[in-house]
């Protein structure tokens, strides 16, 4: 099919080849959207004109702390320029008072030479002013945007993991990306505004010593512009609001439809139709919106335009009508004509860059706002103390978790101990609440109601990071990091900067030769999507995400169902190493494989997340209950 055939396709909506109705485009999320309102959507010219100093003190602060040589390179040249404007106005007013004035043609012009000159110099001056702020915003620019962009980032994994749960949380993290991209045209709409104003301070006061009539009537004639500007900001900003939810959805789905380890699924299951429709459904819908408010922004556009062409033939008129009545000499008068374009168009351009800067902060202002309500909200959650070193017990007290939306808690009023040196199983239906238990053990999620005490200590009264420099957690879905193999184990944290450690590991959990027979051994990139990179099979990185755990030597170890895409060999071979190392650590399995519970001391059987039944693999497979159901499920397949 061609792109054009596949655009009509997609206005038309799908229709499959058998004749069947059109398949039903997903849901718009309506009910968010009654939530979404820009903080700037009462804004107006004046809030706009005072909120600038405190955007432009914003932006100096971050330029500052990035290059403070650049920085004042920028201002003194933008000060610079301004004074060369205010001379080579001055200058002009004088060349042409001699020109104008009386006597031969040629000592006028001599006398007029050092004016001239003057205004030659001043002229040269100002271009290489202008020149040298354009060098230093090139060089401060990218590295705001750099500076702003990890803020997100730093935010994005210091942020509390219950937040990805929150209604919304997806789509303010969206807005924060665009107000990034942002970052980049509202450095250089601030630099561009800060030097139409130097300018325009000094086309004014020469308009003024002119005639003090001119300066009222110059500020009428372009504020209408400035106006038609900041509404048309403003539709801008409100439409992107409202597509926000749905550019995250499409934002996820484009990640899932054009992701390599998808790709097998995408074809065999013929799901290529049905996600392209999806997605050109969900495009057309963000488009529409955008579309619409073209038409917004044309009319208040248009509107702005007829209002200020009348200002603007007023502007004209008053100086005719200055010079006509005599009230301004003819050689102030053409001075004045000078002075009169450089300041209007100086002030148009500080309005309309006033208003390019006032739109990209509207982003920025996504920005900020996320950065410091996440961290906010990190520093709120948590106290400040210390986790107790090698936990001797983990004592969970009537704890009870419910996640945003969910009416039924997934962690019920549960009460339980863990201690080192003892391997827990921990074990039930689907749904039962068991990765949710390893949550909150791990302090990744805080409990609603209850505590989980480490040695006593309340996890939510500690900072976070004394928690999980002891934690070693292999979850369900473990990440496969685009890292070289050794990385993928050492997770950037080497205990020693030989690799003897690392090939002990791999061989423990018998990886050893695969690793070797990989291009670059450890140094191989496991990510098959960049050159030279190369990925595992599933069960090899399930070993592998083993590795990391042994590597780490944590004091709770915490795997949750670590060994699923395993075979027999090396499941049976990780259980070994993890029954080996547990004399040291709280050591937590969750599993659907009951045959694997044999090695643990103690198995916990979880459901609609309480606990109903608890004992040894010999006392539960006899107990009647549900891990002996389960278990002779397991047996009957
Ligand atoms: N992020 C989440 N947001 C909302 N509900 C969730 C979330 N994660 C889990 N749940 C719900 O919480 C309950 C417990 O989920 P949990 O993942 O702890 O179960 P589990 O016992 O580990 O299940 P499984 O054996 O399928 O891995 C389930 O009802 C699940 O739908």
């Amino acid at each position: 099919m061609s792109v054009v055939e596949g655009l009509l396709k997609g206005a038309q909506g799908r229709r499959d080849g058998v004749g069947r109705p059109p398949m039903p485009e997903p849901r718009e999320p309506t009910e968010k959207r009654a939530r979404l309102r820009s903080a700037f959507e009462d804004a107006s010219f004046r809030g706009m004109c005072l909120n600038i100093p405190s955007l432009l003190a914003d932006i100096a602060k971050m330029a500052w702390a990035i290059d403070r040589r650049d920085v004042l390179v920028l201002v003194g040249c933008q000060v610079l320029s301004g004074v060369s404007a205010a001379v080579v106005l001055a200058a002009v007013g004088e060349a042409m008072a001699l020109l104008v004035g009386g006597g031969p043609v040629s000592e006028r012009v001599r006398q007029a030479l050092p004016a001239l000159a003057v205004l030659a110099l001043a002229a040269g001056v100002g271009r290489v002013a202008s020149g040298l702020a354009a060098w230093a915003v090139a060089r401060v620019k990218p590295r705001v945007m750099s500076a702003a962009d990890t803020a997100l980032v730093e935010a994005m994994v210091s942020v509390e993991v219950a937040a990805f749960n929150r209604a919304g949380f997806a789509e303010e993290h969206e807005r924060a990306e665009t107000g990034v991209t942002r970052c980049d045209r509202m450095f250089s709409d601030a630099q561009a505004f800060i030097a139409a104003l130097v300018r325009l301070v000094t086309a004014f006061g020469v308009v003024t010593a002119l005639h003090p009539l001119m300066l009222p009537v110059l500020v009428l004639a372009v504020m209408p512009s400035g106006v038609g500007a900041v509404t048309e900001a403003k539709i801008e900003h409100r439409t992107n609001y409202l597509n926000s939810a749905n550019r995250n959805l499409r934002g996820m789905m484009r990640s899932h439809v054009t992701a390599s380890n998808l790709a097998d699924e995408v074809r065999a299951n013929s799901m290529r139709s049905y996600l392209l429709f999806w997605y050109r459904t969900l495009s057309r819908r963000n488009d529409e919106r955008i579309v619409r408010a073209a038409g917004g922004q044309l009319r208040a556009n248009l509107a702005a335009a007829a209002f200020g062409g009348m200002c603007l033939c007023g502007a004209w008129a008053t100086l005719v009508w200055l010079t006509v009545s005599g009230q301004v000499s003819l050689a102030v008068s053409a001075t004045a004509v000078v002075a009169v374009r450089t300041a209007l168009g100086s002030l148009s351009n500080a309005v309309g860059y006033c208003a390019a800067l006032f739109r990209s902060t509207l982003f920025l202002g996504d920005w900020k706002r996320f950065v410091d309500i996440t961290t906010a909200e990190l520093e709120m959650s948590r106290g400040g103390g210390r986790a107790p070193r090698c936990p001797e017990t983990i004592r969970v007290e009537e704890v009870t978790y419910c996640y945003p939306g969910r009416t039924r808690p997934a962690i019920d009023g549960l009460s339980l101990t863990f201690r080192r040196g003892e391997v827990v199983a921990v074990v039930g239906e689907n749904g039962s609440g068991k990765s949710t238990l390893t949550r909150l053990i791990t302090g990744l999620n805080l409990a609603d109601k209850g505590t989980v005490l480490w040695d006593g200590v309340d996890l939510a009264g500690v900072a976070p990071e004394t928690v999980w420099s002891q934690t070693g957690l292999v979850p369900q879905f473990f990440a496969r990091w685009p890292l070289p193999c050794r990385e993928n184990i050492t997770l950037g944290q080497p205990r020693t900067w030989d690799d003897e450690a690392v090939w002990e590991v791999l061989e423990t959990v018998g990886l050893r030769q695969a690793v070797q027979e990989l291009p670059e051994g450890l140094d191989t990139l496991l990510a098959r999507e960049m050159w030279g990179g190369v990925t595992l099979s599933g069960g090899q990185w399930q070993r592998l995400a083993c590795a990391r755990a042994v590597y780490r030597q944590p004091a709770v170890l915490v795997l949750d169902e670590p060994t699923s895409e395993m075979d027999a060999r090396g499941e049976h071979q990780i259980f070994q190493v993890l029954k080996g190392m547990s004399q040291d650590r709280i050591t937590v399995i969750v599993t659907h494989q009951l045959e694997n519970t044999k090695i643990a001391d103690r198995i916990i059987v979880m459901e609609r997340g309480q606990i109903i039944e608890e004992g040894s693999f010999d006392q539960l497979v006899k107990g009647g209950g549900l891990f002996e159901e389960l278990y002779e499920l397991g047996r009957d397949r």
